[in-house]
């Protein structure tokens, strides 16, 4: 029987329009010129692979594969790669331009670029897995580079791929080429402070939200979506600041505790039942729809895309959204979410840890040296930090709420690059 693949979620926007929609309100704010804007609007490149792989039955399964090169105005593009049974092209297209703004926000030298492998990590064996990412890897080789295209993980990948894909690109290379992929083990040339680093980026951003907003962590609730690499880390960082997390979910569902979730107890958890919370007991279960929508003072969505959209906004009781996921809040959603005085952090801002640890990953491979923690992570606040306020100003000294003074911030900065470079 030929297997078929889930086909994508079809009752929801489309997330390169949302990401073009916001897009447009800040190039309109800006002024944008009409070449700037052509040339901003587009992908640069969307590579689409087939990819044979040997299951362990010995059957040969075809699966498909996406890279997508968003912009490389602002340096080598950079970006994740998705293991996902529903993730489509449009979906990488839109991932890909968020890390060309991203990048740009936090002001480091990368272009925006994403791919995705459609397959289910979770029903495959680590031998299938490996052979599809070393396969994948191959038939991008010449997309990939240091200085081309530096992919990282993403949804359902980790420093165990980026690792595979790392041995095999050096193999068609003949020679080992640690900076053409961040994410990897440490022994492999990773860096101290990537794995946390989304999430500890989140943490920052929310702490300097709520210095803004008057809000005392020590005496602030949160509930968080998504308990993986993003939420788990945001989770156990938000709680070491005070912060009491009374729900978190995966895909298994969501688990509330009135008296705060200890968070370290829920990560060992997870570790020891394959990365899922599934039978956890330190919580209560309850919908997974109403996580979002509880009583809590912040909220952090840090799984999937279109989490907030016209179905819940309405619903939604906290003062505070920061967006751990790429994406998780509609288009048109927006409206509401400003007409309810919700402030967001958005994602290009909020999750632009990961990438600029990664960033550090590069950095530190081309020198062949290592940072300390301390110095990877006093340097990523910092970052942080300056990147909030930048797009804090923005936000006030345009009045937009901040998604659009990210983008603002963003399209600037890139819309000069290309300015200076001459056009392409
Ligand atoms: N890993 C990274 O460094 C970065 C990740 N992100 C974004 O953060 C989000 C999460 O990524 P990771 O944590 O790396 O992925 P992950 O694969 O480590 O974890 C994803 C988590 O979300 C859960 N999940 C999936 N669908 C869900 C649903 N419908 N409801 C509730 N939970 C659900 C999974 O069970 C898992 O706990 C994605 O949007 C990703 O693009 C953004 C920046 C960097
Ligand atoms: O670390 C990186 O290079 C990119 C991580 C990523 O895919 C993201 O920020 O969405």
């Amino acid at each position: 029987m030929l297997y078929k693949e889930p086909a994508p979620i079809k009752d929801r926007e489309n997330p390169f329009e949302s990401m073009m929609s916001r897009f447009n309100i800040a190039a309109e704010v800006l002024g944008l010129d009409e070449e700037t804007y052509n040339v901003l609007k587009s992908p640069t490149r969307q590579v689409i692979v087939n990819i044979p792989v040997t299951m362990d039955d010995g059957k040969v399964r075809v699966f498909e594969g996406y890279r997508v090169i968003h912009s490389t105005i602002l340096g080598p593009s950079k970006g994740g790669i998705r293991y996902a049974p529903d993730v489509f092209l449009d979906e990488v297209k839109a991932l890909a331009a968020w890390m060309t703004w991203k990048c740009a926000v936090v002001d480091i030298p990368y272009g925006g670029a994403k791919g995705g492998i459609i397959c289910d990590p979770f029903t495959m064996s680590a031998g299938e897995i490996e052979r599809l990412t070393r396969a994948y890897t191959s038939a991008l080789a010449d997309t990939f580079g240091p200085d081309q295209d530096i992919p990282a993980p993403d949804m359902g990948t980790g420093p165990r791929e980026m690792a595979w894909l790392m041995d095999e690109y050096s193999k068609t290379k003949g020679s080992t080429v640690h900076a053409v992929v961040t994410g990897k083990p440490l022994v492999l040339g990773g860096s101290l402070g990537r794995v946390e680093a989304t999430g500890r980026g989140v943490m920052v951003s929310a702490m300097a939200a709520m210095d803004k907003l008057g809000m005392d962590p020590s005496k602030s609730t949160a509930a968080i979506q998504g308990f993986g690499n993003v939420g788990a880390w945001a989770a156990k960082l938000m709680a070491e600041r005070g912060v009491k997390i009374l729900g978190i979910s995966d895909v298994s569902g969501a688990y509330w505790n009135d008296n705060g979730i200890d968070i370290e107890d829920a990560i060992e958890y997870k570790n020891a039942h394959n990365g899922r919370l599934e039978g956890y007991k330190g919580a209560e279960l309850m919908d997974p729809d109403e996580l979002l929508t509880s009583k809590v003072d912040v909220i952090i969505p840090a799984a999937v895309e279109d989490v907030i959209t016209i179905k819940n906004v309405d619903k939604i009781q906290a003062r505070l959204i920061v967006e751990g996921a790429n994406g998780p809040t509609s288009y048109k959603a927006d409206n509401i979410i400003n007409e309810k005085g919700i402030m967001v952090v958005p994602d290009i801002l909020a999750n632009s840890g990961g990438v600029t640890v990664s960033y550090f990953e590069w950095v530190q491979n081309r020198m062949g040296f290592k940072w300390t923690l301390d110095r990877v992570n006093e340097r990523a606040e910092r970052i942080m930090n300056e990147s909030f306020e930048r797009v804090y100003a923005a936000s006030q000294k345009y009045n937009v709420p901040m998604r659009i003074a990210a983008y603002i911030v963003a399209i600037d900065k890139v819309a000069m690059t290309y300015k200076y470079r001459g056009g392409f």
